[in-house]
């Protein structure tokens, strides 16, 4: 018989491996489909890259902070594929909402990819466009910026219930994207090795983001750091 300690033990294992392998697998996947789509893009996460890094080793977690063109491009992945589509709630008490009435207690689902692709919130909400992400450190640390993200940038949900491994799953997606683009140059298989096929983007059915046809491409080495300790 399993006791309400292992029951626990056992829930909370599987919440934090599920929660976290598939959603940072995804955004490290959406993110390398998207780059792979805009070469300049790419160009210019490798460059950043480049010049912060150098030439002679690999990037370093400490590095993430002087990247902040790799973290606009992740966040604007987030905003366009956010793992988990919707994310629920009950309602606490009645309200109101666009007109329908909610009852008490009653489970409402958020849509977080409509959210982030809404054109009343987003300019040109569809595009992938990184430097809409790129703002000063000082509008990123005023409370506006910080109340505005809160009810429109929702890949890691809100409130009490928000994601508690943001910061590890944002952690693990800009090392393993920035590790890709240093390492490797990307090619859509059956391309010919002209760098011009384009990645189907579309979304299959479903609570989660995976993609409808998947990314088939090819990794060709572009910096090996072994050479540079050999
Ligand atoms: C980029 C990666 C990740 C994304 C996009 C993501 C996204 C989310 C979202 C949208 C929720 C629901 C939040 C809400 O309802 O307000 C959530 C909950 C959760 N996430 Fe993540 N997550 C990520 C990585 C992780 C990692 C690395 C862990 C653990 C190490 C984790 C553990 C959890 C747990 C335990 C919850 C449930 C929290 C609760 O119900 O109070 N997630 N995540």
């Amino acid at each position: 018989m399993i006791n309400g300690l292992y029951k626990f033990k056992l829930t909370l294992s599987s919440d934090l491996f599920v929660g976290s392998t598939g959603t940072s697998s995804e955004v490290i996947l959406w993110t390398i489909t998207e780059l792979i789509n805009h070469p300049f893009v790419f160009n210019k996460v490798r460059e950043e890259i480049n010049s912060v890094v150098g030439s002679t080793r690999l990037v370093d977690e400490s590095d993430v902070e002087n990247l902040p063109y790799l973290q606009a491009v992740v966040k604007e992945t987030l905003r366009l594929y956010p793992p988990l589509l919707v994310t629920t709630r009950k309602c606490r008490q009645s309200c109101k909402i666009g007109g329908f009435e909610i009852p008490q207690e009653t489970m409402v689902l958020i849509n977080l990819y409509g959210i982030m692709r809404d054109p009343d919130l987003w300019n040109n909400p569809n595009e992938f466009q990184p430097e809409r992400f790129l703002v000063s450190s000082e509008k990123q640390d005023s409370m506006k910026y910080k109340h505005d993200e809160m009810f429109t940038f929702l890949p890691f949900g809100a409130g009490r219930r928000a994601c508690p491994g943001s910061k590890l799953g944002l952690s693990m997606a800009h090392m393993a994207v920035a590790t890709m683009v240093q390492c490797f140059n990307w090619e859509v298989v059956g391309d010919g090795g002209e760098n011009k096929a384009k990645v189907n983007t579309e979304v299959s059915k479903g609570a989660f983001i995976h993609m409808a046809h998947p990314l088939k491409c090819v990794a060709i080495v572009k910096f090996n750091p072994f050479d540079c300790v050999m």
